[in-house]
């Protein structure tokens, strides 16, 4: 039996702090055989200044130090880490990648997203503008990951969200576990999230395991948290609503499977010729 868990977390612009609370976490969690954890958005660095995360890029990039923190970790609890996202330094070195790197439970290093979609938008919050490109490239590109002998992951970040092509193309490949580590902001948050993240389940018929960032973090950056795993049925298994902590669903390839079969939307669909 897989489980899947997420946590929800306020995170700091303190890579020691994070790291200390994700083990606090993760050591009081019951840990199945197989057992999928999705940590947020820039779970080990927000709410510094923007400029500190391409800081914090350059600072660890020579050994490779966030990602390594981050396999020891995974090997420790034997968990199939979805490690949020962190600021991974471009070939070029100006810039960084917002990168959610997975590790297997023995501590490799088996797959890596770069955030497609960069959230450059005016929000009606205290931050008024914000303007993710500004030290952020773009991905260019996601696959899907098989993780397990029946869990096929597609991996997507935030504002990643609102695209539901990228979605589609997921679940075309394969996925039926789409995983959104996210700091959504409050009040984009309160308005939208819930929702998305189901439409994105029933309308693919797939899980989706969303862990959140929530409270407010030293820049005064506000976060809705609700952290949710939700069934290819739509139903929320699971909701930290603004309770930071883990929470865990079980993964049901029957109950998948009888959903898919049920109302086979894919064959239904008009629009797309080809599909697995
Ligand atoms: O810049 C950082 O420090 C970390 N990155 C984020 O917080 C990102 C980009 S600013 N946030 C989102 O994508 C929120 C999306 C969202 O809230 C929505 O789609 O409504």
């Amino acid at each position: 039996m897989v489980k899947l868990s997420v946590m929800q977390m306020c995170s700091e612009p303190n890579v020691e702090n994070n790291l200390a609370y994700i083990e606090q976490q993760l050591s009081g969690l019951k840990i199945a055989d197989e057992h999928i954890v999705v940590l947020p958005e820039c779970c080990l660095f927000f709410g510094g200044k923007d400029a500190d995360q391409l800081a914090l890029a350059k600072e660890t990039a020579p050994d490779n130090s966030l990602v390594a923190e981050l396999a020891a970790i995974a090997k420790k609890y034997q968990i199939i880490l979805v490690a949020g996202s962190i600021p991974l330094l471009t070939e070029e070195g100006d810039k960084f990648t917002n990168s959610c790197c997975v590790f297997s439970s023995t501590g490799e290093q088996i797959g890596r997203y770069d955030k497609l979609h960069l959230f450059d938008v005016v929000v009606d919050d205290a931050e008024k503008n914000y303007f993710e490109s500004r030290y952020t490239q773009a991905g260019k590109e996601t696959k899907v990951l098989p993780v397990t002998q029946n869990i096929n992951l597609g991996l997507t970040i935030c504002y990643d969200l609102r695209f539901p092509e990228l979605f589609r193309s997921l679940t075309s490949q394969g996925a039926n576990v789409i995983t959104v580590p996210s700091a959504f902001t409050k009040v984009t948050g309160e308005a939208h999230w819930q929702v998305l993240l189901q439409s994105r389940a029933i309308e693919n018929q797939v899980y989706i395991v969303a862990a959140g960032q929530s409270g407010t973090h030293a820049s005064g950056r506000e976060t809705w948290g609700h952290s949710m795993i939700i069934s290819p049925w739509g139903e929320v298994l699971t909701n930290l609503a603004d309770q930071n902590g883990c929470a865990t669903a079980t993964f049901s390839l029957e109950n998948l499977k009888k959903v898919q079969q049920s109302m086979p939307v894919r064959a239904h669909n008009q629009f797309i010729t080809k599909l697995k």
